[in-house]
């Protein structure tokens, strides 16, 4: 047979024969059988994969723009077989934002002076690994005595769009049989999972903008707490309430049967740092919904591209669109002004909310929206049902009527500089360590009831031979020690500190500063409050005189 493929190979074998004195030609054959037999058996193995797959597996495909992609990225990286696997993709940190933050215990990022380091806790952060491109098995005992292998197939699909790349990865989970009931319950096991890491913790999207606009990966955050938001309690209980009635199940039925759209929006308008941004993570957190923010003023966010992220809206979420007046939206008749600037700005002496003053044109970067666009969106067909819309404003009078009619704003919330309810609750909020939850707070200093002193610890500073950098890291290692008040004292302090500063002049957030300046000295704050104040208030009066 070998002759005939290649012609004169019996001459070979015999010359062969004579040098070498064995048969070459039987070397030859069995070479050639072994082949074959490989060649054969490939062949029936891909025709039996083939077939096994068409007839007698069921799978389910996720794509990258889902969140369940990264759900079971992040469950397979738990699971043993990212041990026994040859071929995984390291990730430094996973795409769903867990465990971004050093832990308040995580003494790894502490270098030998006590200082943080961020790099160092990066490096001591062991990689995450992921399932590569390709495929990849895992064994998945969805029941107690029934442990089942399920395949999963990363691919990834490359397209150019004007100029720009986009990427689409997919998954594709398959298992044997021919339902797709093993594969459902995984992924609702691995949604149960997910939500079970997630709890304490509020899930963020931000737009992204590539040759589209579109949701950003999930940011995880700690939930922030509604009593670290200092409030007017009357009104926070109100706005809490309203949300809890709105979302509870048997109201969607009620707006069904009512023909009412199912969704609700809040006006939160006040001065700049008053907690409005503060007050609408929390509520997403409280209420265990993701929050998805947008900023009108993104340079290339049109009007199809926001239809389009409403549209991709889960029915039971909280929409936040910051700062709606610096957007400059603008009516379509609407004229320019000469500097480009819309003259919706103008004081609008119709606006039902009240107390504002008349603001001048923001002159920050305007939307591509106009005012019926964003109208159209937010009740419009794309528009999510069980849909939460939190707008922030700090000039309410710049709003036009259409935003805040009901149906668009239905509840509005005032926020005002700090009354002296606030001013307490921050100061409270600052210094009480009965807030870590258990943890005892790490001080280097005993329960102290002294007059405010300027005591510093001293750690051993890295050595170095030069004197001037010697003195300069011994004043690095000087800590402020922790004066840790008792309660009592405190609840004490925190009543003279609200003595000394006045009611509706200083925002949350200025107060939160002036705190942070002396995070771990609440006698010190309380020592330099008042030459703070006349400070701040001379700054403030000499503003309102230059504008
Ligand atoms: N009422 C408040 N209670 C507690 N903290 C507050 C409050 N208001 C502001 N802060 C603090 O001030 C900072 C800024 O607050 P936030 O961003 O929520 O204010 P804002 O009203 O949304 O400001 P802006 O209008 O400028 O966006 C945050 O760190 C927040 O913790």
């Amino acid at each position: 047979m070998l002759e005939s493929i290649f012609p004169g190979y019996t001459i070979i074998v015999r010359v062969l024969y004579k040098i070498l004195g064995f048969d070459v030609g039987l070397l030859a054959s069995a070479f050639v059988m072994l082949y074959m037999v490989v060649w054969i058996s490939s062949l029936a193995y891909a025709k039996t994969s083939e077939l096994v797959s068409t007839h007698l597996t069921a799978s389910i495909q996720i794509s990258n723009n889902d969140d369940l992609y990264r759900y079971v990225l992040n469950w397979v990286e738990e699971q043993q077989m990212t041990k026994d696997a040859r071929h995984l993709k390291a990730v430094t940190l996973p795409a769903s934002g867990y465990d971004q933050e050093p832990d308040s215990d995580d003494d790894s990022a502490i270098d030998e002076s006590g200082n943080f380091t961020y790099d160092q806790w990066q490096r001591s952060k062991p990689p995450m690994f992921w399932p590569n491109f390709g495929t990849s098995l895992v064994w998945w005992a969805g029941h107690p005595c029934l442990s089942r292998p399920f395949r999963f197939t990363r691919s990834r699909t490359e397209r150019t769009i004007k100029d720009e790349m986009s990427r689409e990865e997919t998954l594709d989970i398959t298992c044997f049989g021919r339902s797709t009931e093993p594969i459902k319950e995984l992924l609702s096991f691995i949604q149960e999972w997910t939500s079970q890491k997630g709890q304490g913790r509020t899930v963020i999207r931000r737009t992204q903008t590539t040759y589209d606009t579109y949701w950003g990966p999930p940011i995880v955050r700690p939930t922030r707490p509604l009593s670290t938001v200092a409030l007017d309690q009357q009104r926070k209980a109100d706005l809490i309430k309203d949300i809890m009635e709105y979302l509870h199940p048997k109201n969607a039925r009620w707006y069904a049967t009512r023909g009412v759209p199912y969704r609700r929006g809040y006006l939160l308008h006040g001065s700049p740092g008053t907690g409005k941004s503060s007050l609408s993570f929390a509520l997403a957190g409280f209420f265990g919904m993701p929050i998805y923010c947008i900023s009108l003023a993104e340079p290339k966010l049109t009007e199809s591209a926001l239809d389009n992220l409403f549209s991709k809206l889960p029915t039971r979420s909280i929409v936040l669109l910051e700062d709606i007046d610096a957007a400059g939206l603008k009516r379509e008749d609407e004229p320019m002004s000469e500097s480009g600037l819309n003259t919706m700005s103008e004081p609008n002496t119709t606006s039902k909310v009240t107390g504002a003053s008349p603001i001048p044109a923001a002159s920050g970067p305007k939307s591509n929206i106009s005012l019926s666009g964003l109208l159209n969106v937010i009740d419009g067909v794309a528009a999510q049902e069980g849909r939460i819309l939190i707008m922030t404003t700090n000039c309410p009078s710049k709003l036009d009527d259409a935003l805040l009619r009901p149906g668009r704003t239905d509840v509005k919330v005032e926020f005002t500089l700090a009354t002296k309810e606030q001013i307490r609750s921050i100061f409270y909020r600052m210094y009480s360590t009965k807030l870590e939850k258990g943890q005892p707070a790490k001080t280097s200093g005993t329960t102290t009831k002294q007059t405010p002193t300027k005591t510093k610890s001293v750690q051993n500073p890295p050595s170095t031979t030069n004197r001037e950098d010697a003195d300069f890291l011994k004043l690095l290692a000087e800590k402020p020690v922790l004066h840790t008040v008792e309660d009592e004292q405190l609840n004490a302090m925190k009543d003279e500190f609200a003595e000394r500063l006045p009611e509706g002049k200083f925002s949350p957030a200025e107060i939160q500063g002036f705190l942070l300046s002396r995070q771990k000295e609440p006698f010190r704050a309380l020592a330099e409050v008042a030459a703070w104040r006349d400070q701040m208030l001379a700054a403030k009066e000499k503003n309102s005189k230059i504008f």
